[in-house]
């Protein structure tokens, strides 16, 4: 069975830049080094502020990534646009509300299936593998599939939150998503909050998992064991 590859979120490291208006950290070099250090994969989600990345960002790293480019964002027209110029490797829907600090719910793949349905034909139609992000809720998962999606990324704040407590009952709505989804033909991406103390115990328990995305915590990390080690740190746990 193959190792879940890893895609680092580079999104705080554009907040980081961003915050004194100039080029330090520079972001390319940075993915740059992610891609050095063994990340299968280079995450971004432009959000319509351009908060922390911008969508020149994107277009900068295209050209220059040697990995899987996973573009994760709400598709309003502006969006599809960027990702239709880009062509990444993979587009990952994200519902994102205006104003949240963050993503924080999945689709409702019922009441948005035709929407979901339309984009995601015009990205394949592109090349372009589709993800959608979503709770692990199996009625969530089945239209997920009735869309004609590549994968779903369950959306993994719920387990990080509850794995110190119980991490059995953490998991365990996450295994039937999987399993449910694979069953369905969907392959299974996972992101959200993981870090080095959850991410074992999924990668463990799910077999159909096919890629993490992970940022806000990895770069953390990072600040007390250099980006180099702590790459190494989370491929480790992936194993
Ligand atoms: C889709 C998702 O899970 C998010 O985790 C995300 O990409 C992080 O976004 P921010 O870095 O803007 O919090
Ligand atoms: N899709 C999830 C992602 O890219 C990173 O999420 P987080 O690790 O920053 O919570």
């Amino acid at each position: 069975m193959a190792s879940p590859k890893l895609s680092v979120n580079i999104n705080k490291i554009a907040t980081l830049r961003n915050a004194r208006g100039g080029d330090n950290p520079n972001l390319v070099s940075v993915a740059l080094n992610c891609e050095r250090f063994g990340a299968q994969g280079i995450t971004v989600h432009p959000r319509p502020d351009e908060r922390h990345i911008r969508y020149q960002d994107v277009l900068d790293l295209k050209p220059l990534l040697t990995t899987e480019f996973n573009i994760e964002g709400k598709p309003n027209d502006r969006f599809l646009e960027l990702v239709q110029k880009v062509q990444p490797a993979q587009c990952t829907l994200v519902p994102d509300a205006d104003n949240a600090i963050t993503s924080n719910a999945g689709w409702d793949t019922l009441k948005h299936k035709e929407y979901l349905k339309e984009i995601i034909s015009f990205l394949q139609s592109q090349g372009i593998r589709t993800s959608i992000f979503v709770d692990p809720v199996p009625e969530m998962i089945i239209h997920a599939a009735e869309t004609g999606t590549n994968r779903v990324e369950l959306y993994t704040e719920g387990y990080a939150r509850a794995y110190a407590d119980n991490r059995e009952a953490a998991v365990k709505p996450y295994l039937e998503a999987a399993r449910l989804g694979a069953s369905l033909g969907l392959e299974i991406n996972a992101g959200h909050d993981l870090d080095l103390h959850n991410l074992r115990y999924l990668r463990e328990n799910m077999p159909e998992l096919a890629e993490v995305s992970i940022g806000h915590a990895l770069i953390c990390d990072a600040l007390y064991f250099g980006l180099e080690n702590t790459i190494q740190l989370y491929l480790r746990q992936l194993v």
